[in-house]
């Protein structure tokens, strides 16, 4: 088991470069599926997540390996099984991006309910349903989705909500779909768009990836090819708010300032000041910053993923801030280790208050998932004293060598491996 240990207190200063994005990696692993030939991804961020899909699409029979620093090789050509393993599904929400691509290239697929950050219920009904609008037959049993089709047609498709992953599985299935696809009310996010743009040099028509309306003209082949992957704007965010919570000065290299405008506004709210230069961004803070209000949204509104981090550093703000979550519905779970570490939270179902106060003290403390974990951290950097992070695997997750990254820009944090 790992403890992250950090020495608060210290401002982090320097210059540091962002890797892709994990929510574009994932789903554009999953999409190698549907092509004919090897792809080569670059920029693939060595996570935890990324390991597993690797693993999925290898118990598959794809052949699959890293190829060079970042790069991952892909050749799907040998697939022979539809069943994705159902303790990997466990793993990670993520595995339920293979439904799409191998319906579409084998009309059949069987799946379980998949696991990941436990952070609200998490159905996949919008996958399921928008599915079965594409021609798919659906048998639910024992806690395994079975889903065929001779064939995928193209239809309409209205989301009730712009949900990021049922848009990437209907648009990944319909590109192989006979006849054009619609998506309405689709996700706006930065890693859709990045999947659209795979798939697109792969062959496939997609207009409108990064609108509210997708449309999809069904192709019958893809071809293999090499593309970088997004730089992740969660990583740079969660660093952007690290370097302000420490009051230190950080530049970021490789980042896409375009994708973060909610959090630089949001920042530069609280009166920290973020220098942006074409994909370099500097973060510097001086004075505690102010407490502001925000509230989650689909992009591009403030992303969820950046709640917990960003809370962290309103804990110490003058001021008293308030949050409102509206993605999910259970994604407060790091306010009761923030409290513990002398944190001012009060939270009413999806509304949290978080009151500054002068300082915080380390404590050992527990991360129950991703965001909430970089929470923890930006805590801990900020606090009195020595706390312990547990839980390390959900960071692990989400961030690469995290300690590494954090260590060159001079915060004092080491990785403990206690024997169990
Ligand atoms: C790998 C990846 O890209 N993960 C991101 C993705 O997760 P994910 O794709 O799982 O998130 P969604 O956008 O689908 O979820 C948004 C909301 O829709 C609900 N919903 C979703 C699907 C469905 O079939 N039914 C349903 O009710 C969810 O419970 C949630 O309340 O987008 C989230 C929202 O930006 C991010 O926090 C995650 O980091
Ligand atoms: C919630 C997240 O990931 P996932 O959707 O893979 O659980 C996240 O990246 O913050």
């Amino acid at each position: 088991m790992d403890i992250l240990r950090i020495q608060g207190g210290v401002p982090i200063h320097g210059e540091t470069r962002v890797y892709g994005a994990k929510n574009a990696a994932l789903p554009i692993l999953a999409a190698t599926v549907m092509v004919a030939g090897t792809c080569v991804i670059e920029d693939v961020p060595e996570l935890e997540d990324v390991r597993v899909m690797m693993q999925i699409l290898e118990q598959l029979g794809a052949r699959v390996r890293w190829s060079g620093p970042g790069a991952v090789e892909v050749d799907a050509s040998s697939i022979g099984s539809t069943n994705v393993p159902a303790d990997l599904m466990q793993r990670m929400r993520s595995s339920i991006f293979l439904m799409g691509p191998l319906l579409a290239r084998f009309g059949e697929v069987t799946i379980s309910k998949p696991g990941g950050c436990v952070i609200g219920q998490r159905p996949i009904d919008y996958h399921l349903h928008g599915m079965r609008q594409l021609g798919a037959k659906i048998d639910e049993q024992h806690g395994y989705i079975k889903c065929t089709a001779r064939r995928l047609h193209g239809t309409s498709i209205t989301l009730d909500f712009p949900s990021v992953g049922a848009t990437e599985n209907l648009m990944m299935a319909a590109t192989l779909a006979d006849g054009v696809t619609t998506i309405e009310n689709a996700a706006r996010e930065p890693e859709v768009e990045d999947l659209a743009q795979f798939l697109m040099a792969a062959g496939a028509s997609i207009e409108g990836a990064g609108s509210d309306t997708v449309t999809i003209r069904g192709c019958s082949t893809l071809h293999g090819h090499s593309y970088c992957i997004v730089p992740d704007r969660i990583v740079t965010g969660t660093l952007m708010v690290a370097a302000a919570a420490t009051r230190g000065e950080v530049t970021i290299l490789g980042a896409r300032p375009s994708h973060l405008g909610a959090i630089i506004q949001k920042l530069r709210d609280t009166g920290v000041r973020v220098d942006v230069q074409r994909d370099i961004i500097t973060v510097k803070c001086e004075a505690p910053p102010r407490a502001v209000d925000f509230r989650t949204a689909p992009f591009p509104g403030f992303p969820t993923d950046l709640q917990a981090p960003f809370m962290a550093l309103l804990t110490k703000s003058t001021g008293t801030g308030v949050i409102h979550e509206s993605v999910f519905e259970a994604r407060f779970k790091h306010v009761d280790e923030l409290k513990r570490m002398g944190a001012d939270v009060a939270v009413d179902m999806r509304t949290a208050v978080v009151r500054g106060v002068s300082s915080l003290s380390g404590a050992r403390v527990t991360a129950s998932d991703l965001r909430g974990g970089a929470a923890l951290l930006v805590a801990a950097l900020m606090a009195d004293g020595t706390t312990e992070v547990d839980g390390v695997h959900h960071i692990d997750r989400g961030y690469q060598s995290i300690e590494q990254q954090l260590s060159t820009l001079g915060a004092r944090i080491e990785r403990v491996v206690i024997e169990s």
